[in-house]
């Protein structure tokens, strides 16, 4: 059976309807796929870390990262949220079992720019055998990406970027749920949704800042995957459950990524 990742973004985790969890829960009941989840969290950390006067900072999409906001991450991230997804899925008949990338050394990482964001990593082993062992025995796994360093420190994983690294570990289709419709760009005063772009064409939005903020990570880590085998990356609506549906019955929705060129877009 294919594995299918899908990553849903903070900016989208307490809006998406029951819909979601029980569209995931079909496609492993039908065993039409083994769905993983990885999840983000970024508007909570903000949220909690502000209530606690900590101040943060972003750089191209990424936090920067202090002992003191990892904890804080890690308890939002692995702690809160991950908990409450997992009971989501459950409550509608799912079993779904939440990690984050530090249990079973689930998620390995090492520190990224020579440390200038501090505790912020790069995923460079994903433990596809705990995963297997899990959807194998009925399961989703709901992945939460606090990762775990040869040091043994732990690192803050962008979600994006750590659900890009499963899926290449996986070579599964990998599916971006956030709270827009894909890459929009503003052309003679009217937005336009962008439904495939290549490589070339993302890098040039980066630099044009069309493609700003959270948005980089996404894009970016998107194409890696891609170029270490995954079939396909996407970029769609979580506030429109139907996007979903209609991507896997193969409609025209969203963002496609790919690395060139190609027809029908
Ligand atoms: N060209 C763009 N099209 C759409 N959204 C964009 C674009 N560039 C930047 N963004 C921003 O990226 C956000 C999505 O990234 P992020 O907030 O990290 O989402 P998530 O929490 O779902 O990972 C959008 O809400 C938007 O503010
Ligand atoms: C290093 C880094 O930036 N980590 C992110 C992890 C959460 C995340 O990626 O959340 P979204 O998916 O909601 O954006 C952060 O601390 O916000």
């Amino acid at each position: 059976m294919i594995t299918i990742v899908f990553k849903v973004g903070g900016s989208v985790l307490n809006q998406l309807s029951p819909k979601f969890y029980q569209m995931l829960v079909r496609l492993k009941e039908t065993e039409t796929c083994n769905p993983i989840i990885v999840h983000g969290g970024g508007p909570e950390i903000n949220e909690a870390l502000s209530k606690m006067n900590i101040e943060t900072e972003f750089v191209d999409g990424l936090r920067v990262t202090t002992e003191e906001v990892l904890n804080i991450a890690e308890m939002v991230m692995s702690g809160t949220i991950n908990k409450r997804i997992v009971a989501s899925i459950q409550s509608i008949g799912g079993n779904a079992l939440g990690l984050s990338g530090v249990d079973g050394k689930l998620l390995q990482a090492r520190q990224i720019h020579n440390g200038k964001l501090g505790l912020v990593g790069e995923i460079i082993e994903v433990n596809t055998e705990w995963l297997s062992i899990i959807m194998n025995s009925g399961g989703i796994p709901v992945i939460s990406p606090i990762a775990i360093g040869e040091d043994g420190r732990r690192y803050n994983v962008n979600g994006d970027m750590a659900a890009g690294k499963v899926a290449e570990a996986f070579q599964s289709k990998l599916i971006l749920v956030s709270n827009i419709p894909g890459v929009i760009e503003s052309v003679n005063g009217e937005e336009m949704i962008h439904h495939h772009l290549t490589k070339q064409q993302v890098e040039s939005k980066i630099d044009s800042g069309v493609i700003y903020g959270g948005m980089i990570p996404k894009v970016r880590s998107a194409l890696a995957s891609l170029k270490s085998g995954v079939a396909e990356s996407v970029i769609l609506n979580g506030l429109n459950p139907d996007d979903i549906k209609n991507y896997l019955e193969g409609k025209a929705v969203g963002t496609v990524l790919t690395e060139r060129e190609v027809e029908h877009v």
